[in-house]
């Protein structure tokens, strides 16, 4: 099979495709690199650390390859249950895919939790490519000495500085990639951007709104069940949702005076989320108070954390 994907390439270049993992730590702009590359909001950003819970494949489609990239959560050292649950769920990604992509923040420099995820990544034979992201917030001289710093700690296959945010540089770091990528089929359709179900996207919008607008009182204590979702006879999609807290001052923190917060999570979340579907949506959130639900499995479970 090999052999004759082989012969295809002297003749006509044979299509490509693989899986990526794009791994760092939290904040470095991971969301930020995944939504410029695939050019639509599928991966939740937001200026607090470890907002991506789950996998989330995007989907890269050109004429000559497609690549799946792999959102991975912020490798960090585990604190509670979830902190495990999202560790496991980087290493499994990095076993497989046909290259990593380890982004780097250069404006915060080298830091504990970056020796971290190279130590995790001594345990793979993956390719990994250093991306030095955010150069728009430093000096071009700052850059050689951080690159050094890092090659002496890991045999990097490619080291590429980009900006995720305005997207310089990613072209180059996209050509190095497809160098990895081998012969293989298209395994999704080329408008397809993202292998989740929707209620997922939409369950993370919610959440990203809750985070922004609630600041530093709602850290992580906050998870976003969709709970119905159909298209109505009049065509409008209707999305029932539950967004959990762990404790009631919580609730009341997300709800806000006279339900005013909560509102506006409601109005900013639907906007996105109509943008998402292409049609109208009634969306309504309910907020549920659920005791230490981030140490209960079962509750993981229930949340869709599973650990494949
Ligand atoms: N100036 C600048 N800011 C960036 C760049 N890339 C990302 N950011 C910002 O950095 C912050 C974090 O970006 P995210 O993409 O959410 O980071 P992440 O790595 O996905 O974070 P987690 O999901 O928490 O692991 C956001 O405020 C982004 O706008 C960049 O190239 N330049």
């Amino acid at each position: 099979m090999k052999e004759e994907n082989m012969q295809n390439t002297t003749e006509k270049q044979a299509f490509r495709s693989g899986f990526v993992a794009i791994i760092g730590r939290p904040n470095v702009g991971k969301s930020t690199l995944m939504n410029h590359l695939i050019g639509q909001k599928i991966a939740i950003m937001s200026d607090k650390p470890q907002t991506t819970r789950n996998k989330i494949h995007g989907v890269y489609t050109t004429n000559e390859m497609q690549i799946v990239f792999l959102d991975t959560p912020g490798i960090h050292k585990p604190q509670s249950r979830l902190g495990n649950y999202m560790n496991k769920a980087a290493e499994n990604a990095l076993r497989e895919v046909e290259a990593a992509l380890f982004l780097v923040d250069v404006a915060e420099g080298l830091g504990g939790g970056d020796r971290y995820i190279i130590e995790q990544l001594q345990k793979t034979n993956t390719p990994v490519f250093l991306v030095m992201n955010k150069i728009d917030k430093v000096e071009p001289e700052a850059l050689l000495p951080i690159i050094v710093q890092y090659k002496d700690l890991y045999p990097f296959a490619e080291i590429i500085p980009v900006s995720a945010l305005y997207g310089n540089n990613v072209n180059t770091l996209m050509e190095q990639l497809g160098k990895y990528i081998p012969a293989g089929p298209q395994y999704y359709p080329a408008d397809q951007i993202t292998d989740h179900p929707e209620q997922f996207v939409c369950a993370e919008l919610i959440r990203e709104k809750i985070l922004h607008l609630t600041r530093e009182e709602i850290p992580h204590s906050v998870a976003v069940t969709i709970e119905q979702m159909y298209k109505q006879d009049n065509d409008v999609v209707y999305i029932g949702a539950v967004v959990f807290v762990e404790r009631d001052s919580q609730k009341g923190i997300v709800i806000g005076k006279k339900g005013q917060l909560l509102k506006q999570v409601g109005q900013e979340a639907r906007r996105d989320i109509e943008a998402l579907l292409g049609s109208k949506v009634f969306l309504e959130v309910w907020v549920k108070v659920k005791k230490d639900w981030r140490n209960q499995e079962r509750v993981l479970k229930d949340l869709g954390l599973r650990q494949d």
